[in-house]
């Protein structure tokens, strides 16, 4: 069984976060570990407090799990701070992971800020050349390239730029974007649309960090770079379509089993 291990903060309503990713591990048939980097009291409707990590003890987490088990992949959330974006980038570097999936997650779709502006820079020039795939949203893609994307050649730009800082390919999602949800994948060369149609639901609580667990599983599995990225849409798109109405708020995305491809053609 292949390993993958989570870098993020805990969502105590098991929709986003560390508890998300786990579920898309198990889900894809892949052990999940994970390093908690912050607390957050949340649910549905509002994150009430968060509580970061002592940066020991997140060193601490990375090197039980790297000391003593094989990891196959490496997926990065909620960060929080600069010291935490500081001390996991010190770590990767220290252990090098052949795989790291870095969804650079910042505002809550409740609207809370997840991670500080300090931490911007530092996740920037630490983080990014470190990540074999950057995976932001709109706005947090305008805060890292500081450009405004509107236009399909908007995202054409942001993600030269993303690359140009130093990321070794770009996810640009297109979920926060007008009309259908259609994410586009940089490889460093060729650029690919990954089409989706837009679902109408409020329940997309945890729909990028599900993405880029899923994308982290399919690398751990090894699936080539797009191949991961275009099961882990097939993925997200169904999770969304087969949503929980829990809560008041934004409901999860359901965890359901992942097809393996040679499952899901004989299943057909
Ligand atoms: N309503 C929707 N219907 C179908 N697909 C969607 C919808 N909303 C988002 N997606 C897709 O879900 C994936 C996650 O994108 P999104 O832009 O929501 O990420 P995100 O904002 O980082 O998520 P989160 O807020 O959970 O961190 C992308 O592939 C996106 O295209
Ligand atoms: C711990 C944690 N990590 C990530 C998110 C982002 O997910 P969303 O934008 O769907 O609220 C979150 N709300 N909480």
């Amino acid at each position: 069984m292949k390993k993958a291990l989570t870098i993020a903060g805990s969502d105590s309503g098991g929709g986003a976060g560390i508890q998300a990713d786990i579920k898309t591990f198990s889900a894809h048939g892949v052990f999940g570990m994970s390093v908690i980097t912050a607390v957050t009291a949340q649910n549905t409707m509002e994150v009430r407090s968060v509580q970061a990590i002592d940066t020991a003890i997140i060193t601490d987490q990375i090197a039980a799990i790297f000391e003593d088990i094989h990891v196959d992949a490496v997926k990065i959330g909620m960060l929080g701070s600069k010291e935490i974006v500081e001390t996991v980038a010190d770590s990767l570097t220290a252990f090098s992971p052949a795989i790291a999936i870095l969804d650079p997650v910042m505002i809550s779709k409740s609207g809370h800020h997840l991670l500080d502006e300090r931490a911007v820079t530092a996740l920037k020039a630490k983080l990014l050349p470190l990540a074999t795939l950057v995976t932001p949203n709109v706005p947090e893609a305008e805060v890292l390239t500081g450009l405004s994307i509107r236009t399909e050649q908007d995202f054409y730009k942001a993600c030269l730029s993303l690359t140009e800082l130093g990321s070794n390919a770009v996810l640009l999602k297109g979920g926060h974007a007008e009309g259908n949800p259609n994410d586009l994948f940089y490889d460093g060369t060729n650029f690919h649309w990954i089409k989706g149609e837009r679902i109408d639901t409020k329940n997309t609580h945890g729909t990028g960090c599900t993405l880029s667990s899923a994308i982290t599983s399919n690398m751990a599995n090894g699936l080539s770079l797009r191949e991961s990225i275009e099961q882990a849409k097939l993925y997200i798109s169904e999770a969304i379509r087969n949503s929980f109405s829990i809560g008041a708020g934004h409901g999860p995305v359901h965890h359901f089993h992942s097809f393996s491809k040679k499952e899901r053609s004989e299943s057909l």
